[in-house]
């Protein structure tokens, strides 16, 4: 079990049901609270990453409608509308306390096609790294039904997982996961910790009301999603006061669903599991040693072979001299670029090129140790 005070990285969802305090627009005491909150997280040296729903729900209000539309290009154009208000509300509080924030619009593509996976990686690494926080929400206004996540419990699992988040928090309207809905069934008993994958919370979830998308049936699928990758879920009020920095201190707050597997086991098992070896990389003991002694990124000086086909954010295996494989890792470039960077210094990239490319062959964020 993680203890919080020890994490680094925090996501933390805020629900439309909250954020709009059921319907009556954005719930400006709420988010003066969270902001606050969250910005005592990063004073105590904890990254956050928001994701934060609410854009169809402030969009309808902006646009004076009191029912949720059913047609897709007005659900758009609310989202779109509403975007705009969620993101003056959190940069004009945050901007109070000397932070950035940023805006992370993502789509399924974003997150499932290897390339834009290491891209959006990358670009929310930087973001964590400038010390800024991220507000991501699902890009609404461009998707389509076959693709949208619908609920950003989903997401928020998601950017999890491609953070490497250790905590993943969903602040909603109820005080955490019940054995049955509060909303109608009056004898529910919060369950304070549970194991993610526990089937026996399958019964106890059902859908939304009237505003959120997932109810809780989401929030227990996105806590097993976060479980996959090694991270703890938190499902918590985000009425309850001083909720983040009461986690942070320890305090049992809300329902805590464990994740099994430690981090680094997670993403082994993703690595090995989900993605197949597309090509193979020789190395010179130099690389060898700094891989497996140092945990340093691969740059393409240390690489003496390249075979396989890959693309850019497929998997390959780094080998030694004697075959043997010693890391598996994303890899930055495609097998012809590899081909043309192996042996060369970093400095010769954008020359080799005629772009400007990543430094690394395989950045250490994304290679595991075999
Ligand atoms: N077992 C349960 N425990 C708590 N809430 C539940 C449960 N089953 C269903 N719910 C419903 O899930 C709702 C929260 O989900 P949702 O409306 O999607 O909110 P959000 O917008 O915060 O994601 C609660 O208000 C509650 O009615
Ligand atoms: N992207 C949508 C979020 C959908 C939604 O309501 O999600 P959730 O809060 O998880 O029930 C929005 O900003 O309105």
């Amino acid at each position: 079990m993680t203890e919080f005070a020890e994490t680094q990285r925090w996501v933390i969802k805020i629900g439309s049901a909250l954020l709009t305090a059921n319907g009556r627009g954005l719930w400006a005491d709420g988010l003066d609270a969270w902001v606050n909150q969250m910005v005592e997280l990063r004073r105590a040296g904890h990254e956050v990453v928001l994701v934060s729903s609410g854009a169809v729900a402030e969009g309808m209000t902006r646009l004076g409608w009191s029912r949720r539309p059913e047609e897709i290009h007005r659900l758009q154009a609310a989202a779109a509308v509403g975007q705009m208000g969620l993101v003056q509300a959190y940069e004009s509080r945050f901007s109070m306390h000397g932070l950035h924030t940023a805006q992370i619009l993502l789509g399924h593509d974003d997150i499932s096609a290897r390339d834009r996976y290491l891209n959006a990686r990358g670009a929310l690494q930087t973001l964590l790294e400038l010390g800024v926080i991220p507000v991501v929400n699902e890009n609404d206004t461009v998707v389509t039904d076959e693709i949208r996540f619908g609920d950003n419990d989903t997401l928020a699992a998601l950017v999890a997982n491609l953070v490497d988040a250790d905590v993943l928090v969903i602040l909603t309207d109820q005080k955490g996961l019940f054995t049955g809905d509060p909303r109608n069934n009056p004898d529910a008993e919060l369950i304070t910790e549970a194991d993610a994958s526990d089937s026996s919370l399958d019964g106890m979830v059902s859908g939304a009301g009237t505003l959120g998308r997932g109810g809780m049936i989401t929030k227990l699928r996105a806590a097993r999603l976060a479980a996959r990758a090694g991270a703890d879920t938190i499902i918590a009020s985000g009425t309850e006061d001083q909720v983040l920095p009461r986690l942070l201190r320890g305090e049992s707050v809300g329902t805590r669903l464990l994740a099994k597997q430690q981090k680094l086991a997670a993403r082994k098992q993703w690595l090995a599991g989900q993605l197949q070896l597309k090509g193979q990389l020789q190395l010179d003991a130099g690389a060898v040693k700094v891989l497996t002694a140092s945990g340093r990124s691969l740059l393409p000086v240390g690489v003496k072979a390249v075979s396989g086909n890959f693309r850019r954010g497929d998997l390959v295996s780094c080998v030694d001299a004697d075959g043997r494989e010693i890391a598996r890792g994303l890899v930055n470039y495609n097998v012809d670029e590899a081909r043309l960077l192996a042996g060369q210094p970093s400095a010769e990239i954008t020359r080799l090129l005629g772009y400007h490319g990543d430094e690394e062959l395989i950045h250490r964020d994304n290679l595991v140790l075999s």
